[in-house]
C-alpha cells in the first residue's frame, strides 16, 4: 500500500502486481491492443495480467497466455527493472519477460487486435504509460541474443 496525503486525508492505493510478455519472433514483437470497453481501453500493451497468490511471475504469464489467446509461451528473461506506475485505480507494478510463443492462436479476448513490430516501429504505438521505459529498453536490445532455456 502507498500513503498518499490529499488535503489532509490519507488516502491508501491498492498494490497491484502486473506481469506482461513482450512475445519475439525474429526480429519483431507482439503489441496487443486493449479491447475500448477495459480501463485504459484502447491502448496498447503486452498480454499478461495481475499476478494471483502463490503463481510465480512465470505460471501468471503462462495462465495469462492461455486465457486471453488460448497459447503456450516460453518464459525467457525479463526485459528490465520492475516498473512502478501510479494510475488513478492504483499503483502497478509491471514486470515484462521476453517470451516465445509456442502455438498461434491468438484467440483475442482482452484486446480488438495485435501487431508483430519491429523495435523502432513499437515506440509509436499509444502505450500504457507504465510500458515506455520497457518499450525504450526494448528497442537497446539485441533480440536475436536473448536466450531461452528451451
Ligand atoms: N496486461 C498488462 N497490463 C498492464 C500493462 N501495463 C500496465 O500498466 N498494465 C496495467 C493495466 C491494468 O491496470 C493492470 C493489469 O490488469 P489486467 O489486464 O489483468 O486487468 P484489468 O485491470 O484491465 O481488469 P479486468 O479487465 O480484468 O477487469 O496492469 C501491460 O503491459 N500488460
Amino acid at each position: 500500500m502507498q500513503n498518499r496525503v490529499n488535503e489532509g486525508k490519507v488516502q491508501m492505493k491498492k498494490d497491484i502486481y502486473v506481469v506482461g510478455a513482450a512475445l519475439i519472433s525474429g526480429d519483431k514483437v507482439l503489441a496487443a491492443k486493449r479491447k475500448a470497453e477495459r480501463t485504459l481501453g484502447g491502448m496498447w500493451e503486452f498480454p499478461g495480467g495481475k499476478i494471483k497468490d502463490g503463481e510465480t511471475p512465470q505460471m501468471a504469464l503462462k495462465r495469462e497466455l492461455v486465457e486471453e489467446f488460448a497459447d503456450r509461451i516460453i518464459v525467457g528473461p525479463r526485459v528490465a527493472m520492475p516498473v512502478t506506475y501510479e494510475y488513478a485505480f492504483g499503483v502497478v507494478h509491471l514486470s515484462v519477460y521476453y517470451a516465445k510463443m509456442l502455438t498461434q492462436n491468438y484467440n483475442l479476448i482482452a484486446h480488438s487486435r495485435v501487431r508483430w513490430m519491429s523495435q523502432v516501429k513499437l515506440k509509436e504505438l499509444e502505450w500504457l504509460p507504465a510500458n515506455l521505459p520497457i518499450i525504450a529498453q526494448i528497442a537497446q536490445n539485441d533480440l536475436k541474443r536473448v536466450s531461452f532455456n528451451d
